[in-house]
Parts: structure tokens; C-alpha cells; sequence
């Protein structure tokens, strides 16, 4: 991929994410967050195993900066591998649970924490560093709940929260509670929305799923 493909378009506003560092299979990559970048990528080399086994080179040696706060395009002809540029530099679980953090002016090790105690609580602390677009539907359902519970919210309005989730998480006890002296939701789907329903308009979160 030729790196002239990457042009700056329009000013925008947008947060920055959280510093991570992604590899992974047939993926030689350095996907850094500086603190005025929101992406940074350094010498990208992406492949991928065709049926014969053979290592078919899809992204050589890419490297792009994107500002915080600015608004890019990424252009270049059909094939030249901008989709998979995009995959590969995709936010993290642990990126995306700390994104909702952002509006807080957290101190680095703070977040940290809390991501980490609400990946936790999800079951979901190993997937740290996949990216989300390689989850399933229901573990993408539960990196959405521990975005809410990281935000430590009083109340969240739960709209179809099990939809994802297997049988025995949307009946287990405590499969959605919040910590620290805030509101603790424990019990089957039916009890959590009547708990919900009883709080009227005091809801801050609402998950769709
Ligand atoms: N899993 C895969 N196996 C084999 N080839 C792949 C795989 N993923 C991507 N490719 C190939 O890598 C190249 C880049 O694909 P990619 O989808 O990133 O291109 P693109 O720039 O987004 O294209 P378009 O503008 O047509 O959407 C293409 O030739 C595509 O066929």
C-alpha cells in the first residue's frame, strides 16, 4: 500500500485513544497512541496464510500518524488494502472499554484500573487485547456492558442486555452489578428491568444491543 493514499481532509472533534500496542498472527505492526496522536502506525507489514500455506503479503511496511481531533480519509484503488489497514489498526477491547473514560480527565492508572476491574466482572479480562471486530456477538455485548460499568454510572437502563449473552449469564446472579457504594443489580433480566423501571428518567447509561 502506497502511504500517499492517507489525506487529510476536514477538521473534526474527536478523542484520542488509549495508548496500545497491537500484534498479531502474520501481523508485523507498532499501533502506538501518543498523546496528540489518537493513531500512529509504524512499519505495517500484514499477511495472511493462503490454503496452500503460502504467506500472501497483503500490507508492506505502512506507517501513518493521525492527529487527535482531525478528520482523514484514507483513499487508494480497489485492492490496495485500506480495509485491511483499518482492521489491523482497529481499537483493542481494552481501547474501546476505556474510550467512554476519556470525558473523565483520568489519570492513566485509573483507567487502567478500571478497565481492567470491568473486564473482570464481564469475564472478558483475557481478550485485553483483541480487537473488537474479531469478538463474537456476545462477547461484543459484554465489552459494551464493561464500558458502562468502567464508567461507574448510578443506574444504567439496560435495553435487551441478554440478547448475546448464553443462557447461564443472563440468569446468573450479579452477571450485571456496578461497585464502590453505587447501585448493585443482581439477578434474572426480569428483575433487573423492573429495577430499572422503578428508577424513572435517573438512568445516565443506556446499552442498545
Ligand atoms: N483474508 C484474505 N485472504 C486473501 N486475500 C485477501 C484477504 N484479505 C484481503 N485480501 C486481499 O488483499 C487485498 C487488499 O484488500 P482490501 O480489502 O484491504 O482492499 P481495499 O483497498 O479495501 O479494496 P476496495 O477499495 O476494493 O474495498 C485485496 O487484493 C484482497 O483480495
Amino acid at each position: 500500500m502506497n502511504s500517499s493514499a492517507v489525506v487529510h481532509a476536514t477538521a473534526a472533534v474527536q478523542r484520542p485513544l488509549l495508548r496500545s500496542h497491537s500484534t498479531g498472527n502474520n501481523c508485523a505492526a507498532v499501533a502506538t497512541v501518543a498523546d496528540n496522536l489518537a493513531i500512529e502506525c509504524r512499519n505495517l507489514s500484514y499477511s495472511v496464510k493462503t490454503r496452500q500455506g503460502r504467506l500472501l503479503p497483503i500490507l508492506n511496511d505502512c506507517s501513518l500518524s493521525i492527529p487527535s481531533g482531525q478528520f482523514w480519509m484514507l483513499l487508494g484503488p480497489n485492492g490496495c488494502g485500506k480495509s485491511t489497514l483499518l482492521k489491523v489498526v482497529m481499537p483493542t477491547v481494552e481501547a474501546d472499554v476505556a474510550f467512554g473514560l476519556g470525558k473523565f480527565n483520568l489519570a492513566n492508572d485509573e483507567i487502567t484500573s478500571r478497565v481492567a476491574k470491568a473486564l473482570d466482572a464481564v469475564g472478558m479480562y483475557e481478550y485485553l487485547q483483541r480487537p473488537v471486530q474479531t469478538l463474537s456477538g456476545g462477547q461484543k455485548q459484554r465489552v459494551a456492558i464493561a464500558g458502562a460499568l468502567a464508567e461507574a454510572c448510578k443506574v444504567l437502563l439496560l435495553d435487551e442486555l441478554t440478547s448475546f449473552l448464553d443462557e447461564n449469564d443472563q440468569y446468573a446472579d450479579g452477571a450485571v452489578y456496578m461497585e464502590d457504594g453505587k447501585v448493585v443489580l443482581q439477578g434474572d433480566a426480569s428483575s433487573i428491568l423492573n429495577f430499572v423501571e422503578a428508577q424513572q428518567g435517573s438512568y445516565i447509561k443506556q446499552i442498545n444491543s
